[in-house]
């Protein structure tokens, strides 16, 4: 399964004016490749260049979590490639997870951990600890690393600027319908304060905490992939990209010979219920960003450093690419460099 793809068409202004000093060194953060000649790194360079210009202002949603998200050399790429793509012209919006950082935080406040359906049970014990560990924790840590760079970046939870608001949602497990408890699923979101951001050249930086719509002095725990597709939507997102540990979706997982490189949004509702539960917040969010609107959903391999890098700006691209129903048959992703406005992966 492999071609190459059109993107949405929402464009916006150019990024704002945030003051752009950076803070480090270019050549101590990017290290120079020594195993490359000089016409292989032309060559990439080269390659960039009509990604660059059709992505010029695109606003991408970037969601980081989990068990991308725990080396600490593969959270400084990625804050470089969050950098990267804010300086060629793009308005990434990182929207991060956590689910290890709560686990080890509730394991060292002796509270277990339990999941249903890819959810985790959350009491109100557990809720004050997610709530703490997102916007306390990993969004400090997230925002600092990315202003190292300069001071781009800034934090902010659904509880901001009344950014998201969720009803509390149960599962059903086995035909059987579970109470996962302070669990929210995102009805509303009021995307202004992010939009002041990226106007003004910031990067936002977003925890999935949420009022409960029925009783705003509530939160509630939103799973990381579904709040992202949620503002996805609601950004008007050219993509969503979901940064994993896997390679992408497998369509007969564990078998790594089985991984797709693209599927339409059919297709991919077709597969969900088949899915095991680590996967299938991630393509429900995929789906439901494409159907909303969202150009292109990607999953990739965020154990890679600068996976993403390779997915927006080659030809190639990495990882599974869920793309809309609506859209005429996509090229394959071999093609040559397309011209602006063409397809892309
Ligand atoms: N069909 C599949 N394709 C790829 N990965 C799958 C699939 N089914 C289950 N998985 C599992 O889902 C995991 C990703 O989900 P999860 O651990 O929740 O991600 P994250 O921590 O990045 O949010 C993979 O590491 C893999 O073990
Ligand atoms: C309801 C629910 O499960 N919420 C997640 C929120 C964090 C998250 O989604 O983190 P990852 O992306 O790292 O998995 C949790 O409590 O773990």
């Amino acid at each position: 399964m492999s071609g190459t793809t059109t993107d949405g068409t929402t464009t916006h202004d150019e990024p704002g004016t945030a003051d752009a000093a950076p803070a480090l060194d270019p050549d101590f953060v990017f290290n120079t490749r020594t195993d490359l000649r000089a016409d292989q790194k032309a060559e990439v360079l080269v390659e960039a260049l009509p990604w660059l210009q059709q992505f010029a202002g695109a606003l991408v949603v970037v969601k980081y979590g989990g068990n991308a998200m725990v080396d600490d050399e593969l959270k400084r790429a990625f804050a470089q490639d969050m950098v990267f793509l804010r300086q060629v012209g793009l308005r990434p919006v990182v929207v991060h997870g956590g689910g290890p950082q709560i686990n080890a935080m509730l394991d060292r406040l002796g509270i277990a951990s339990e999941f249903r359906a890819g959810l985790r049970v959350t009491t109100p014990e557990a809720m004050d600890v997610v709530r703490m560990v997102l916007t306390g924790q990993v969004s400090r840590e997230l925002v600092g690393l990315l202003n190292a760079h300069g001071p781009h970046a800034v934090g902010l939870s659904g509880e901001d600027g009344g950014l998201l608001q969720a009803r509390r949602r149960t599962v059903v497990v086995d035909g059987e319908r579970v109470d996962v408890g302070l669990v929210g699923d995102v009805v509303q979101v009021n995307p202004g304060a992010v939009l002041d951001l990226l106007d003004a050249g910031r990067i936002p930086v977003v925890s999935t905490v949420a009022p409960d719509l029925e009783d705003p002095t509530q939160v509630l725990n939103v799973n990381a992939d579904t709040a992202a597709a949620a503002l996805a939507v609601a950004l008007g997102a050219r993509k969503l990209v979901v940064l994993t540990d896997v390679e992408g979706l497998y369509a007969a997982w564990p078998d790594r010979s089985s991984l797709v490189r693209r599927l339409r949004a059919t297709e991919l509702a077709e597969m969900l219920p088949g899915l095991d539960s680590g996967m299938k917040p991630k393509m429900e969010a995929c789906l439901r960003a494409v159907r909303g609107g969202v150009g292109r959903a990607h999953v990739i391999d965020g154990r890679q450093p600068h996976s993403i890098l390779v997915e927006v700006f080659t030809s190639d691209g990495v990882g599974t690419m869920v793309l809309p129903d609506e859209e005429p048959a996509p090229l394959p992703r071999t093609t040559p460099v397309p011209v602006v406005g063409e397809d892309h992966p």
